[in-house]
Order: C-alpha cells, then structure tokens, then sequence
C-alpha cells in the first residue's frame, strides 16, 4: 500500500513514521508513506498556503490551489488514490473502515489547518473522516490514527506475536482482557491463578470472558452490534 500525505506540517509525521511497528513496516518496504509538505506546491516568492475566509469570521483558511497542485502532480502516474480529508465534522472513523481503507491500494490523506480547507477541495475527495467528537487543532493526528489502524492490517505489518493477538477479538471491536507479568504477586496484588496455570484451553476461555465481560459492562453497543450481525458465537452468547 502506498499513502501521500498533504500538511503544511510535515515535521509533525517524522517520529509517528519512524519508530514502532509503522517504522519497520516502511523501513522493510512493505508500505510506503510520503509525507508532502502543501507549501512545496506554491508557487509564490512567501509559499502562501491559507487566506481569510470570504464572508468574513475568524481565522484562516487553507486555499485550494496548492491541494490541487499538489494533488494533480501526485496522481500523474500510476493508480489513482482513494483521497481522505480529516474533518471536526466527517464521518466517524471506526475499525470497519480501517478495514475497509487497508484493502485500497493507494489512499492520499489531506490533513488540514486552521479553520479548514476551501470546500472546493472537497470535489477532490472520497472520504470526510473525524477520529471523534472532540475538537483537535488540525488534521494530522487524525491522520496518524487513521493511518495507525489501517497499516497494522496490512498483511506482514504485524510481528507474529502481535498477529495472533490480533484475533477476531480487537478486530470486531471488542475490548482487551487484563493483561499481567511477572510478578506473580505484588504489593499484595495477585495474578490469576488460571494464568499460572498453563492450561492454554482454560486460559484461552478465561480471556474470552473477560474480553466479552468488560465490552458488556463498558460498551454494550458494541455486544448489540455483533449480536445483529451474528458475530457472537453461541458459547460467546451463554
Ligand atoms: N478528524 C478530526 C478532528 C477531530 N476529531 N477534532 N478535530 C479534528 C480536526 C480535523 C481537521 C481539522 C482542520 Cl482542517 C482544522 N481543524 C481545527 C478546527 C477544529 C474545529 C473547527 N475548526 C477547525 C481540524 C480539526
């Protein structure tokens, strides 16, 4: 998979593409991510990227014509990106869509500033997406998460370990189970003895429960969700 990144915050991205499971996924080739800076694709002697708004009101807004620039000189070969704009107001992020996203050969993601971009950049995309209902200061934390949760499913992303935990688990949105290391005991604080027990059978169990106990209590939409869609075994349902 390849992703083209537009900010006029590039240095942003240095560390998120860099370090952890995302660096080695880019450093081994598997994925490819280029971050562009929407300034390179000025062409004025002070690079301007925003103005302020027709109409009036706070703030600037990010002119279209260094996106288009930029996003006419980025598609002028090969296949055509499916182009992300992270919005306060877009459509929710959730894991079905990180799915859905990890299976497109190539995404652009438009990261705005200040007050937004000039809606006719919108004619340029195929998605709005907000990671939530919480105001950020712009668009490129959106588009670390989103490029996160969609880069761990590309096949060869994950360390082994880290596939298998990646089990039908996290992946239909239910929430972890408790997680303990050594020691066994501490400050009075005992690990569960089926955990000791290497009994993988049991222990395997005793997670699913968990994991299904804690979604119920927390987020028992989640549980209604895969009820309607039949995505709870009946052992899981008892
Ligand atoms: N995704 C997401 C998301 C989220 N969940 N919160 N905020 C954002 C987000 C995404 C893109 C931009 C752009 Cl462009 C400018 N801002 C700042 C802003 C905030 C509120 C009103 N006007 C501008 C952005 C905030």
């Amino acid at each position: 998979m390849r992703i083209d990144v537009l900010t006029v915050l590039p240095g942003l991205f240095d560390c998120f593409l860099k370090e952890g499971v995302i660096g080695k996924a880019i450093s081994s080739g598997k994925v490819e991510v280029k971050v562009h800076n929407i300034r390179d694709f000025t062409t004025d002697k002070h690079r301007v990227v925003d103005d302020v708004p027709y109409g009036g009101g706070p703030g600037m807004v990010l002119k279209p014509e260094p996106i288009f620039r930029a996003y006419d000189e980025l598609t002028k070969e090969g296949e055509k990106p499916y182009v992300l704009l992270t919005e306060p107001w877009g459509e929710k992020f959730n894991q079905e869509m990180a799915v859905e996203l990890s299976k497109k050969p190539r995404l652009m993601i438009i990261c705005g500033r200040y007050e937004g971009v000039d809606e006719r950049v919108k004619s340029l995309v195929d998605r709005e997406v907000s990671i939530g209902d919480y105001v950020l200061t712009g668009g490129e934390l959106p588009a670390m998460v989103i490029m996160d949760a969609v880069l761990r499913l590309i096949p060869g992303v994950l360390g082994n370990l880290e596939s298998l935990r990646a089990d039908s688990f996290s992946d239909r949105g239910l929430l972890g189970y408790p997680n303990y290391t050594r020691p066994a005991e501490f400050r009075g604080m005992k690990v569960p003895e089926v955990l000791l027990s290497g009994h993988h059978k049991k222990i395997e169990s005793w997670r699913k429960e968990q994991s299904l106990r804690k979604t119920l209590e927390r987020r028992p939409e989640i549980i209604e969700n895969l009820k309607r869609k039949g995505l709870l075994t009946k052992e899981e349902l008892e």
